[in-house]
């Protein structure tokens, strides 16, 4: 019986990008500075408060089960340095390495899909002006065919910022909040009661097709609720309009090659344009993310890829710059791995890995140019040192090798 499960914890480098420099990253870590501010008291969640999904922590980062597959072994090859505040384990059950990324941009939809062996090597569009970022035509364009009464933003901005900023004036004035980071997207904010849900989505299939010119990787619908400025949450609805992968990945291989099962939980189905995909679960927060993953693992049969996304970390911390958060959500989400592991058939391959970085520390709000750990168990693997690895890549390649599809145009298998 073949069944393997990827979790892709969102934006959770390990540092050590040898190209880190040409995207101004140089020295960006994830994981080492979220270590850092706890082992120097700069993270505590303590006296009531709690961070965004509800947790608390203090102290230095406790991550034991991420520790015992070999996390921190990993983040040491990566950049040479043990993180602040701990102490490698004396028995490390998991199969570890660190990947570099060969992809040409640092965004979602480039690590996804070079995870799953089709590396992103052309060049993406991108909006690159701050201020009126979008070209007038695609505009106009946008107002005409999807009937708006105008939009509002047109700008670089922070999803959370812009709708303390613009949140009112979009309700007042049924325009919605269009927006842009240094990432290829074209981002839609808009009330979910007020400009409704479904409405929205029809904006944004509108934006999509008007963005194929432009190549932009991504259309993001953000619905959000409330009622004021402090109150406007973004809510689970959000919906990825990707373009399809330029070949088929590991997942479509599965799916057409092998008559295989491919289950998306999260936004994975988004993130490959829905190719290749068999079933889609969706939840909305860690905790649910891995109940779906463990319901799904538990109903598993031959043949089966379980892909999960948690993308807290990234949009709930990294780009909020909120270390204490995302130290909080790395802890609860180690705290469930022992369910997890207790869960696995002997044959069966667990691989957790990122799928690019979003230091907390780091100025901006960016995604930061960063290697990913990988982290395996199962299917023979022998506990230790998988290494460099010179592509995310490497993991559809395994991926190919494990489930025998023809196999992928990049990567090594480490089975
Ligand atoms: O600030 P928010 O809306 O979370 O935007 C972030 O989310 C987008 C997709 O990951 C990125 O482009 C990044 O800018
Ligand atoms: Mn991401
Ligand atoms: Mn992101």
């Amino acid at each position: 019986m073949k069944r393997a499960m990827v979790l892709v914890l969102d934006s959770f480098g390990i540092g050590g990008a040898p190209d880190a420099a040409e995207f101004g990253d140089q020295g960006a870590d994830t994981l080492g500075s979220i270590a850092l501010a706890c082992a120097e008291g700069r993270a505590d969640l303590i006296n009531g408060d709690v961070s965004s999904t509800g947790n608390s922590r203090r102290g230095p980062l406790m991550l034991p089960n991420l520790a015992k597959l070999g996390l921190f072994h990993a983040h040491l090859a990566s950049t040479g340095q043990v993180a602040a505040g701990m102490s490698l384990p004396d028995t490390v059950i998991g199969s570890y390495g660190h990947a570099q990324e060969i992809s040409s941009g640092k965004d979602t939809p480039s690590g996804h899909w070079e995870l799953a062996g089709v590396p992103v090597l052309f060049d993406w569009g991108y909006f690159l002006e701050t201020e009126h970022s979008f070209p007038s035509s695609l505009v106009a364009d946008l107002i005409a065919q999807a009937k708006l009464p105008g939009i509002l933003g047109n700008c670089h901005a922070s999803g959370t910022t812009i709708l303390e900023q613009l949140g009112e004036e979009h309700v007042r004035t049924g325009q919605p909040i269009c927006y842009t980071s240094a990432d290829s997207v074209f981002q839609i904010a808009a009330h979910e009661q007020h400009f409704g849900l479904e409405r929205l989505y029809e904006v944004c299939e509108v934006a999509r097709e008007l963005l194929m010119p432009y190549n932009i990787a991504r259309v993001i619908a953000r619905p959000f609720l409330g009622q004021t400025p402090t109150d406007f949450a973004r809510t689970g609805n959000r919906r990825d309009y990707s373009i399809t992968p330029p070949a088929p990945t590991v997942l479509d291989k599965l799916a057409t090659e092998r008559q295989g099962q491919v289950v998306s939980i999260g936004k994975i189905a988004d993130i490959y344009a829905h190719s290749g995909i068999t079933k889609k679960v969706k939840a909305t927060g860690t905790n649910a993310l891995f109940d779906a993953s463990l319901a799904e693992l538990a109903c598993a049969g031959d043949n089966t890829l379980i892909m999960t996304n948690f993308v807290d970390f990234d949009s709930s911390f990294g780009h909020r710059r909120d270390i204490a958060g995302y130290a909080a959500e790395l802890e609860a989400f180690d705290r469930r791995l022992p369910e997890l592991l207790s869960a696995l058939k002997p044959n069966d391959l667990l691989i957790l890995t990122a799928d690019h970085g979003c230091d907390p520390s780091w100025p901006g709000t960016e995604h930061t140019r960063e290697q990913v750990p990988v982290l395996c168990i199962g299917a023979g693997l022998t506990a230790g040192s998988l290494g460099q690895r010179d592509t995310f890549a490497d993991i559809g390649q395994s991926l190919a090798q494990y489930f025998g599809t023809s196999p992928m145009d990049y990567g090594t298998s480490f089975l």
